[in-house]
């Protein structure tokens, strides 16, 4: 008997390869005006449209029946003056579907060289990451560009891509193109799959396939906190309260300095031994975290024997929409530190408190 969701992780493997073979083609040709502003003022690339058209078409072939809740929408692609960058999305996604990453590959999606998808097609695949979410059922969860900001200065981003049954997420497969193979040469290699299955474990393989490694955190005992643990952090202080995390580190004694990166990369990082803990605290602004943003990072460091929770130490509730409620910020370490990590997370939280 074939392991429970063999068939997801292989298709959700397949879809997000070829989606990193495409950032990684768009962005050493990314020109001027290939890039958005959204409403909410963050960037968004022909890339990341057409990742999500390509993940999407995958999904719906493999998968007809399940739903997505994907990042993207197609509105602000069908403006008149949108029109080459839509062209550019379409092109760019025909491409990637058709091109074989293995004998017969693109066939198992039913698009063959020369079959294209039209526009209209392509952009209603982009929408059908429009599912609202919720708490029961069968769905994914599609960033196709996590950290557009870091793709865009060449930095870590990562194609980040979930399956959550009745609201719990049962595989998560991120993709990460710049990221080092081997942690410890980090002018090497780039290029880093990483799969988690719920109750199956977590692992890395490189870009292509080769070289498995199973990932495991290792344990930290809590007199050597200080000298062993580090903290990973977003580059961008309106995601992620830089002072926050600084006034933990100082409760906790940490000698070195925080790791910053961006994207779901810091997931990956922690799950493979890196850093040792991962926050993530509201900046006050009163953003909400999106589910695409945490499922697949989530269970990577879970599988890989650490915990996650918000910072009353509550789960990340992946049932409640688009979005993961009201935002108490993220706490994951290792198992074994990460209580105390939230301690001082409470602790830095009360100070905050009686200042105000
Ligand atoms: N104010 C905010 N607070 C927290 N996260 C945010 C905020 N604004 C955008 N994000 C999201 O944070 C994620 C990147 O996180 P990190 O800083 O860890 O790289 C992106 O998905 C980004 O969304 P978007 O994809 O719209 O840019
Ligand atoms: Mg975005
Ligand atoms: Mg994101
Ligand atoms: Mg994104």
């Amino acid at each position: 008997m074939s392991a429970l969701y063999s068939n997801e992780k292989q298709v959700a493997i397949a879809a997000v390869r070829r989606a990193c073979i495409l950032t990684n083609s768009v962005f050493n040709k990314l020109v001027k005006n290939e890039t958005l502003t959204k409403d909410d003022k963050s960037p968004v690339t022909v890339g990341d449209y057409a990742a999500q058209a390509v993940i999407n078409t995958i999904l719906s072939k493999a998968f007809p029946d399940d739903p997505i809740v994907g990042e993207e929408s197609s509105s602000d692609l069908r403006t008149p003056s949108s029109s080459s960058l839509r062209s550019r999305v379409i092109e760019l996604a025909n491409e990637a579907l058709q091109h074989d990453l293995a004998p017969g590959d693109s066939s198992a999606w039913g698009i063959g060289p020369g079959a294209t998808q039209s526009e209209g097609q392509l952009l209603e695949t982009i929408d059908r990451g429009s599912f609202a979410g919720g708490k029961s059922g069968r769905m994914w969860t599609l960033d196709p560009i996590d950290g557009t900001k870091g793709f865009l200065r060449g930095g870590q981003y990562a194609v980040c891509l979930a399956l959550l049954v009745d609201s719990r997420v049962e595989l998560g497969v991120i993709g990460c193109p710049n990221l080092p193979v081997d942690p410890s040469k980090p002018d090497g290699a780039r290029g880093c799959l990483f799969i988690a299955v719920r109750g199956q474990g977590a692992e890395q393989l490189t870009l292509s396939g080769s070289d498995p490694k199973t990932l495991s955190i290792p344990a930290i005992a809590s007199e050597d906190i200080s000298n062993s643990l580090s903290f990973l952090e977003s580059v961008e202080a309106a995601h992620s309260s830089h002072g926050f995390n600084s006034r933990v580190s100082d409760i906790l004694g940490l000698a070195t300095s925080p790791v910053r990166m961006d994207s779901q990369a810091k997931y990956c990082c922690l799950a493979r031994g890196e850093g040792g803990a991962y926050l993530r605290m509201p900046t006050g602004a009163g953003y909400r975290e999106k589910i695409w943003d945490h499922a697949p990072g989530s269970l990577l460091v879970t599988e890989a024997g650490g915990a996650i929770s918000d910072s009353r130490g509550q789960p990340l509730d992946f049932g409640l929409g688009r979005d993961l409620g009201e935002n108490f910020g993220v706490v994951a370490a290792g198992k074994s530190v990460q209580a105390d990590v939230l301690a001082a997370v409470k602790k830095a939280g009360e100070e905050e408190k009686s200042k105000a």
